[in-house]
């Protein structure tokens, strides 16, 4: 049984202002894990306080400082992978392949990227007459969700301490074990007292007076397109920049080729992964409307294909992350089935053999129109969506056809045609036959989102720029 009773403020592992804790459940066996200590306004005000006061000397530090102690926390961060990863699979039930393999290894990419990025990145660049220089732009809130939390959490760290910021985290409630064991590491690594600081609760408790704070410059959101608008009217009152990271429901065009049946069943295994509990998942799949039938085969064989269970065992998914998300993911395929699309995999109820946990068959709906609810809210569970097309301007408009625009998909032989539909999809990345850069933007159009993350796109919004006019025309910067 876990036991995380204090904070990380100022350095230092703290009792909080008054204690007050939560039991985290165990996905897999309804069990509790562990209990966190839950924060206040008055745990935020002493967190931002310890930033505050750090501010001074760390956004002064030199590009070598901050490349030097990324470096620092890559070691400590490799050393604790495995405690890192078995956290989290116990806090919201991510498979110890996917936890450890890649989720855990997802936060080693976004750091190492965070370094090299930082070696080449100009913070000062001239132009006409004069110097543009990028400064940090002070205390930042980072607050992040449960369904990818080591990543989560990486991505906004990493670029915040290389633009030599200084920040208050607050992890979900729902995943606070891997927030917990990322503080040891900073710690372990050597980040300056106050530089990183660590408050943990619930949106209510501590999110809500972080996004407030007078003394907060910038807040980098990560969650529910809900939240993520209720973040932005708090922060307005003190004209704070937001980098709202949110929803998706993002269309996945399979082209019509002769890979078409291959890329039907990797659609619906990148739509299972994780359970379904990714912001970007390809949750509603396009395909050409004469081939629906040999669609529905490929999926319903790729569907069969996903083992559920234990996800201490040798599973493709286990469990979603709590009671809640399963009875709203259990009352969407009903709404699916409902509202008459066609079901041709899983259904409502638990798995066979699988009475105990949070598991959800993987399911999968043809014959979709997109004005169902299955095609408009986000699910996040382990449902796919077939929608069928006419050509690619319906196709294209179908797939733009949605409040959201985090992320698209298209997948087939002809590179030269994926890359014509894929600049017609309005969405922040799309990636064509699985494409993966640490290097390419991430972040969302229309109701995902505002922010970019991933590479150096990761850094600006940790950035003001300032003009300094007076330079002659041909002077070079220093
Ligand atoms: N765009 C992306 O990069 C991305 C990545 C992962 C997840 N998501 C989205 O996140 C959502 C799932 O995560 P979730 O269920 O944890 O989301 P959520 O919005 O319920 O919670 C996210 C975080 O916000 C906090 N929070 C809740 N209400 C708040 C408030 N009023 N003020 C301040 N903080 C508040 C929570 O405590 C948590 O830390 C999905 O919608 C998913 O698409 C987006």
């Amino acid at each position: 049984m876990r036991e995380y009773l204090k904070f990380y403020i100022g350095g230092q592992w703290t009792d909080p202002a008054e204690l007050r804790t939560l039991d985290i459940v165990n996905p897999a066996t309804e069990e509790v894990a562990g209990k966190v200590a839950v924060g206040s306004a008055a745990d935020v005000d002493r967190a931002v306080a310890a930033a505050r006061g750090a501010f001074a000397g760390w956004s002064a530090s030199s590009k070598q400082d901050r490349i030097d102690l990324l470096q620092n926390i890559l070691e400590a961060y490799q050393k604790r992978s495995a405690d890192l990863a078995a956290a989290l699979t116990e806090e919201m039930g991510a498979p110890a392949s996917l936890a450890g393999g890649f989720q855990v290894q997802l936060g080693v990419g976004q750091l190492s990227t965070a370094i090299e990025v930082l070696k080449e990145f100009a913070f000062e660049e001239r132009r006409g007459a004069s110097l543009v220089v990028k400064e940090p732009i002070g205390v930042c809130g980072l607050i992040t969700p449960w369904n990818w939390p080591m990543n989560l959490i990486a991505v906004k760290v990493f670029p915040a301490l290389a633009t030599g910021c200084t920040m208050v985290l607050k992890p979900s409630e729902r995943s606070p074990f891997t927030g917990q064991i990322f503080a040891e590491i900073l710690d372990a690594a050597g980040v300056p007292a106050g530089v990183f600081n660590l408050v943990q609760g619930d949106g209510p408790g501590v999110g809500v007076p972080l996004a407030s704070h007078p003394d907060v410059d910038m807040v980098s959101f990560t969650g529910s397109t809900r939240a993520g608008v209720e973040v932005a009217k708090n922060a307005a009152p003190g004209v704070k920049r937001v980098a709202q990271e949110l929803g998706g429901k993002s269309p996945n065009i399979i082209l019509d080729d002769d890979a078409f049946a291959e890329n039907v069943g990797k659609g619906v295994a990148s739509m299972m992964g994780n359970s379904g509990q990714t912001c970007s998942a390809p949750s509603r799949m396009l395909v050409p409307r004469a081939r629906m039938e040999e669609a529905v085969e490929a999926a319903r064989k790729a569907a069969s294909e996903v083992t559920v269970g234990d996800p201490n065992g040798d599973v493709v998914i286990g469990p979603v992350v709590a009671k809640d998300q399963f009875e709203r993911v259990q009352g969407l395929i009903q709404k699916g089935i409902d509202e008459g699309a066609r079901l041709v995999a899983g259904g409502t109820g638990r798995p066979d053999g699988l009475e105990k946990g949070y598991y959800v068959k993987p399911t999968v709906f043809a014959d979709v129109t997109n004005d169902m609810t299955i095609a408009r809210e986000e699910i996040f569970g382990p449902v796919a969506t077939i929608l069928g097309y006419d050509d690619l301007d319906d196709a294209i408009e179908i797939a733009n056809d949605t409040e959201y625009g985090l992320a698209g998909f298209v997948a087939g032989a002809d590179l030269e045609q994926a890359r014509a539909v894929a600049r017609r999809i309005r969405a922040g990345s799309v990636a064509i036959n699985d494409g993966f850069d640490f290097l390419a933007p991430f972040g969302g159009y229309k109701k995902s989102g505002n922010g970019r993350e991933w590479g150096e796109f990761g850094f600006h919004d940790y950035l003001e720029i300032k003009g300094v006019l007076g330079y002659a025309p041909d002077e070079a910067a220093s």
